[in-house]
């Protein structure tokens, strides 16, 4: 019996060994074979270097933008490797680097097909809507609220609100000074307008206190992700919880109570975008959760102040250094308000479509120092780019503003005549090559936001030069760009009053 038990036990054993074997070569042959097939599956990946460990190329991704250079990373590589796209690991993943107008007219015609929104994990830790939903479904969302915003007839009663918001910003932070910081001032009449325009909120004093906390949001977005005490990823969040908890629920909530009474008798609360959203309901008739609102208020006006404000002060440093091209957007916008000087009448959308030349002067600085390089999205599909594969599960950074390509003939080609010069006359007649200038991206996820920061910079252009000359103080001040470009030093300016 002992015999038999001995027996069993050890061909038991024996069995028990001979299929854990087989499991193990089993499951190393699986392994091998994926791998061998990813490898092979992915043989063409496009050139480039995986950096360090963990952190990859990040360092050097990020401190060329420090530097106040961000495209010399990317371009570079594509120097380097003479493609377009080439492999990175930045933003802890895998990535694929696009450029270049192939690169942008590849994403903006394949998007939803081949690809999907994204953003890095820094910005979900600062917007925790992605913690219960998906970045690319939250884009959606986005995408429909937003056109009964920006729709032609509301953007053009902004016109005017714009313009009473700017007179009074310049008279309260400008007029009477001999010289002022033109960045943290520009960043404040971005603000308010979309303090007014997004909350019906008016008061200066009130939006002022938090112009800190959004400026700690913006700062910490694109940052390494390090939650530790005292960096900027910490403060990020903490003011992100802030802005929400301390400043829009508040806001939320009474106008809630508002709308529910019925006494709210003021026309233009009905029309703002936080009224909208709080009648707005979903396909299955559900409305918006009061968190639901604050995460995309705040994402609006983080998304919807910091870029124009960025462009509303290098319009400021580049016509201090041409005066030429100070001295015929001052004609244009004299003109326009030489009509309004005697009844003091706001600007309207007629007086907008005057604004030929401000325009052109201003897409040469959205080209010259484009507020954002790029974006990224996710592969949702193994798909061939340039004759490159790239893996599902990627990450893409698409970089839009780079004016260089390198074509198949391996030639480096240049889009724009003499790229450093500042020449608005780029931007008469036909403009640009279709997918070389596309500041606000393309396709069906180009900027929502395009046209409001067109009438808001506008706006700023026409009191701006109404009222002064100007003249930089520090004369070779750098750009950096952290993630957005800025002044390094705020852009001091000496004033010179018209009517002095
Ligand atoms: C000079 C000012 C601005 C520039 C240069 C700019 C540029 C951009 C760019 C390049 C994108 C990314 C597109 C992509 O991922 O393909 C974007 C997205 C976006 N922008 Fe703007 N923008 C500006 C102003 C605004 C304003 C004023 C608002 C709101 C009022 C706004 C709201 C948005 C939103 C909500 C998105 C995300 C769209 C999505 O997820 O599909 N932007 N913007």
């Amino acid at each position: 019996m002992e015999q038999y038990h001995h027996h069993y036990y050890s061909s038991l054993y024996l069995n028990l060994l001979l299929l854990f074997l087989s499991l193990i070569s089993l499951a190393v042959a699986t392994i091998f074979y994926k791998h061998k097939s990813q490898y092979h599956r992915h043989v063409n990946l496009p050139p480039g270097r995986r950096g360090l460990p963990y952190v990859g190329e990040t360092l050097d991704f990020l401190s060329t933008g420090w530097k106040g250079r961000p495209e010399n990373f990317v371009l570079d590589r594509v120097r380097e490797f003479s493609s377009n796209v080439f492999k990175t690991h930045i933003v802890g993943k895998p990535t694929a680097v696009l450029s270049g107008a192939e690169g942008n007219k590849f994403v903006f015609t394949n998007e939803n097909k081949l690809f999907v929104a994204w953003w890095p994990d820094s910005v979900n830790k600062i917007f925790p809507f992605t913690e219960t939903s998906s970045v690319a479904e939250e884009s959606r969302r986005m995408r429909r609220l937003l056109p009964q915003f920006m729709k032609p007839e509301a953007l053009q009663r902004y016109v005017g609100v714009m313009d009473d918001v700017a007179r009074r910003h310049f008279a309260s932070s400008w007029e009477g000074r001999d010289a002022v910081e033109v960045f943290p001032l520009a960043k404040n009449y971005t603000f308010w307008v979309a303090c007014r325009l997004f909350l019906s909120l008016d008061d200066p004093e009130r939006i002022a206190e938090f112009v800190v906390p959004f400026k700690d949001v913006a700062t910490g977005i694109f940052g390494l992700p390090l939650d530790l005490p005292f960096t900027a990823f910490r403060r990020a969040i903490r003011a992100s919880t802030y802005i929400r908890e301390e400043f829009l629920t508040g806001i939320i909530r009474q106008r809630k109570s508002e709308l529910a009474d019925g006494k709210n008798a003021d026309v233009a609360k009905t029309q703002d975008i936080l009224s909208f959203m709080l009648m707005a309901t979903d396909d299955n008739g559900e409305r918006m959760s009061e968190r639901d609102i604050a995460d995309k208020i705040l994402g609006l006006l983080i998304g919807g102040h910091d870029t124009a404000s960025s462009t509303c002060s290098f319009v400021v440093k580049f016509l201090s250094e041409f005066p030429r091209i100070y001295d015929r957007v001052y004609e244009e916008q004299m003109q326009i308000a030489r009509c309004k000087a005697a009844t003091g009448e706001m600007l309207n959308w007629e007086d907008i479509q005057k604004m030929k030349y401000s325009w052109n002067v201003a897409c040469e600085v959205l080209r010259l120092v484009p507020p954002l390089q790029g974006t990224f999205r996710e592969a949702t599909t193994d798909f061939v780019f340039n004759g490159f594969s790239i893996p599902k599960g990627w990450k893409l950074c698409v970089y839009m503003q780079l004016y260089w390509s390198v074509p198949s003939t391996h030639k480096t080609e240049k889009y724009f005549p003499e790229p450093e010069k500042f020449d608005p006359s780029r931007f008469e007649g036909r403009g640009p090559a279709p997918y070389t200038f596309v500041p606000f991206g393309g396709g069906p996820r180009m900027c929502p936001g395009k046209e409001y920061a067109r009438l808001e910079i506008l706006v700023f252009m026409h009191n701006l030069v109404k009222r002064f000359k100007f003249e930089k103080l520090i004369p070779d001040e750098k750009i950096v760009v952290n993630p957005i470009a800025v002044p390094a030093n705020g852009l001091p300016v000496r004033l010179f009053p018209h009517n002095a």
